[in-house]
């Protein structure tokens, strides 16, 4: 029986048309419909037991799968894009993340042709596997601080890699605790004495025969983290060197290279491409944050529609809690945030591989901007749905907090996203930079482009008001873009005059660095709401789609209007009584996506294999699913515990003189 019926009854829209739109067309549509189900339907994939299993037992569990994953995409013949979705749906953080996801495209990215001829292929057939060791202990953030070092020994033309000191220890590369046999590992480059900065370097870590560690590699994994389940599956690690060789053409000689006779030479790339892995996989993140966040909504939607407290009229039902304003103006900004992360990441993905493209044709002029965008989306995309997992769990009460919820292994999963990567802080305050950075050249005639194009008209939009009269005023696109570029350029420009008080600017950014970060958010929602906006610029087809569509970009916009109503009103572009009128606009938007909210997660088309969670299931069936499923956990396997015998029972029966009391 279908208990959320009635709701889809309601829908106002088409949603296998909306299925599309989410998938990003009908051929990707049809990819993940049936790679979804190919996993839901497969015992291999079962993942029920993930959050009780200890963690030598589940990081089996993990190997055992990602060998069969493997194994099926042989069989199965599946293309890489069928690939990437099964690794979606089997919804199972694992080494071959790391391999496929930064190994890969590091070599890629910073190898030679020849170096790419050589490793590329074994790594494809995965007859060696790879991880990406950048982080130290004692180093993350400033990658330029890292401490391990490869030491050029022109005698016999290899590289000594060595660390240091014990902060110098890598220290989290995902896959390196266990299982990886080579690493693209960062170190300072040395020759001759002379320090050259980071490069990276291709290392054998494990026999290829015994996976024992080669001489001088010390490897191990560092310990159990944050959750049950969650990210445990991934075997993060700790690698130290003692003099470890390797020949000289294992180093990625793309940006710069090392002749035979120790001379360094930089090719005309910009260093910054050693970067370029991050930059890669923070693009991946932002368009892996809809993901999330429309799978922690889909659980809140239908959990909420279910779920019934107060209100009941003539014996009649219980309200369902859905139809609260309160839970509306919590769950409703994180359904349209799903949406909006959705399309600002199909951007980005955009974005990346055009800048991939002109890179290839030389020309770089675009990477700073590819940079600024992929690390403050990923900030901003992170954060947000870090936090709107955990508001889910809290719109699910009680019954979020269990595991069977699948909301705590969600969140325990998706948290480290807004570190991973590079911190959130430290990202906005590379946007920051970025910003700072064009306001200081708007005089010099370089006109901005791309995002930062809306910094070309600062004198327009630093003395333009708000002409909002009514409610439905807020619902014209180009006020509301005039609204967001006002604030972000008027925010950017107040950090810029206060920076430029400072007689050494390195100081000033880091005394007035808490209103930069403000500012890099501020011109990251801009990019945001401008991509919904563009989005809904084109040919949407089916019944109710778009107007939908309308609805949720509208929310977004006006609950973040509502929620830094301080910022718009401080940079004077808005009256009060305008930011009231967007409030207003805000709760009838409410309204109208109130009817079509459970059709509107449907549109994600994910299986409850995939969701996890009783609360999220399909059907709506929760109370008896909830009740049998406490029945199966292993506690209850017999009705007197162990240890009854041993810690209660004394208890129960002790003697005590104060048993009087
Ligand atoms: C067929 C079968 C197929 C099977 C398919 C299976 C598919 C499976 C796929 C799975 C995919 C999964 C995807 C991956 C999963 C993700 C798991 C994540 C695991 C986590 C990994 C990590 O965390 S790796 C480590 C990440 N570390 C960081 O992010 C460190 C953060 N710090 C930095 O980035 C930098 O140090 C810095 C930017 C903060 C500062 O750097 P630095 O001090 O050196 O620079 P400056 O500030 O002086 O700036 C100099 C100059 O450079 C510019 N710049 C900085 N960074 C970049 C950049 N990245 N790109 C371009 N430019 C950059 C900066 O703006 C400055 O410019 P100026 O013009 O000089 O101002
Ligand atoms: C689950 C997980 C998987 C990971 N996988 C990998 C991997 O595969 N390979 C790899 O190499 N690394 C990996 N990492 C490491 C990760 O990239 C780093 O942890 C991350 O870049 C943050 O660096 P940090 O730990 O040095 O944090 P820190 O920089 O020490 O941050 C600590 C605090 O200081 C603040 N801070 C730091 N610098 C500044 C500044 N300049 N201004 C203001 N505030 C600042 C931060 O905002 C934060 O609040 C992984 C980490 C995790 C958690």
């Amino acid at each position: 029986m279908d208990y959320l019926a009635d709701e889809r009854k309601k829908a106002e829209f088409d949603v296998d048309e909306m299925k599309i739109v989410w998938a990003g067309s009908r051929h990707a549509f049809e990819v993940s419909d049936r790679i979804s189900k190919l996993v839901a339907n497969d015992p291999g994939f079962r993942k029920d037991t993930r959050t009780m299993l200890a963690r030598k037992e589940l990081f089996k569990n993990t190997l055992r799968k990602a060998a069969y994953a493997w194994k099926r995409i042989h069989d199965l013949h599946l293309s890489e894009e069928e690939a990437s979705r099964l690794r979606f749906y089997v919804d199972e953080p694992a080494y071959t993340d790391l391999h496929w996801g930064m190994f890969v495209p590091a070599i890629k990215g910073q190898g030679t042709d020849e170096q790419q001829k050589k490793w590329l292929p074994l790594a494809y057939k995965m007859q060696i596997i790879g991880c990406y060791a950048q982080t130290e202990l004692g180093h993350g953030s400033n990658v330029q601080g890292l401490e391990t070092t490869a030491t050029f020994d022109p005698q016999t033309d290899e590289f000594v890699i060595h660390s240091p000191t014990l902060t110098s220890s890598k220290w989290w590369p995902g896959g390196l605790g266990k299982v990886s046999t080579h690493g693209v590992v960062y170190a300072r480059l040395i020759i001759n004495g002379e320090e050259h900065g980071i490069h990276g370097f291709i290392v054998q870590l494990r026999s290829l025969e015994d996976h024992l560690p080669l001489p001088g590699v010390t490897v191990g994994d560092i310990g159990m983290k944050f959750g049950n389940g969650a990210y445990n599956t991934m075997d993060n690690g700790v690698l130290r060197f003692d003099h470890v060789r390797i020949p000289r053409n294992q180093m990625l000689m793309r940006v710069s290279q090392v002749t035979r006779d120790g001379k360094y030479k930089q090719s005309d790339v910009p260093r910054q491409l050693v970067y370029g892995t991050m930059v890669y996989v923070r693009q991946t993140i932002v368009a892996d944050a809809s993901c999330a966040l429309s799978r922690a909504v889909t659980i809140a939607t239908r959990y909420s529609a279910v779920r019934r407290q107060f209100g009941s009229q003539n014996g009649g039902p219980e309200t369902q809690v859905i139809d609260y304003k309160t839970q509306q103006n919590r769950l409703f900004p994180l359904l349209a945030s799903a949406y909006a992360f959705k399309f600002v990441g199909e951007w980005l993905t955009w974005l990346y591989n055009d800048v991939t493209q002109r890179l290839q044709a030389s020309d770089f002029s675009t990477l700073p901007e590819a940079h600024a965008c992929t690390a403050g989306l990923k900030s901003l995309t992170t954060t947000a749905t870090a936090d709107g997992i955990e508001e889910c769990r809290k719109l699910c009460g009680g019954h979020g907090y269990l595991c069977s919820s699948g909301l705590p292994e969600l969140f325990a999963v998706y948290v480290p996203a807004c570190t991973y990567e590079g911190d959130n802080t430290v990202l906005l305050l590379q946007v920051a930079r970025f910003l700072m950075k064009t306001v200081s050249q708007l005089g010099s005639g370089k006109k901005p482009l791309g995002t930062i194009s809306y910094m070309g008209k600062i004198e327009h939009l630093m003395q333009s008001r708000c002409t909002v009269q009514k409610a439905e005023d807020w619902l014209k696109p180009s006020q509301v873009l005039e609204a967001f570029e006002a604030r972000a350029v008027k925010m950017a420009v107040s950090c810029a005059k206060n920076l430029s008080k400072f007689t050494n600017p390195e100081e000033g950014f880091a005394e007035l660095s808490a209103d930069l970060v403000e500012a890099a958010v501020a011109h990251c929602q801009l990019i945001v709401v401008s991509k919904f906006i563009d989005k809904l610029q084109q040919d949407i087809p089916g019944k109710g789609v778009k107007q939908q569509l309308e609805a949720l970009c509208g929310i977004y916009y006006l609950y973040l209007l509502h929620k830094h109503q301080g910022d718009f009103l401080a940079t004077s572009y808005l009256t009060p009584k305008q930011a009231a009128l967007a409030n207003d606009q805000l709760r009838a938007l409410y309204t109208k996506v109130r009817p079509n909210a459970v059709a509107l997660v449907d549109s994600f088309n994910y299986t409850d294999h995939f969701l996890g969670s009783i609360l999220g299931c399909y059907d709506g069936n929760v109370y008896p699913k909830l009740y049998d499923a406490a029945w199966k956990d292993p506690l209850n396997d017999s009705v007197v515990p162990e240890g009854y015998h041993e810690y209660v029972r004394p208890l129960l029966k002790q003697q005590l003189h104060t048993a009087k009391l």
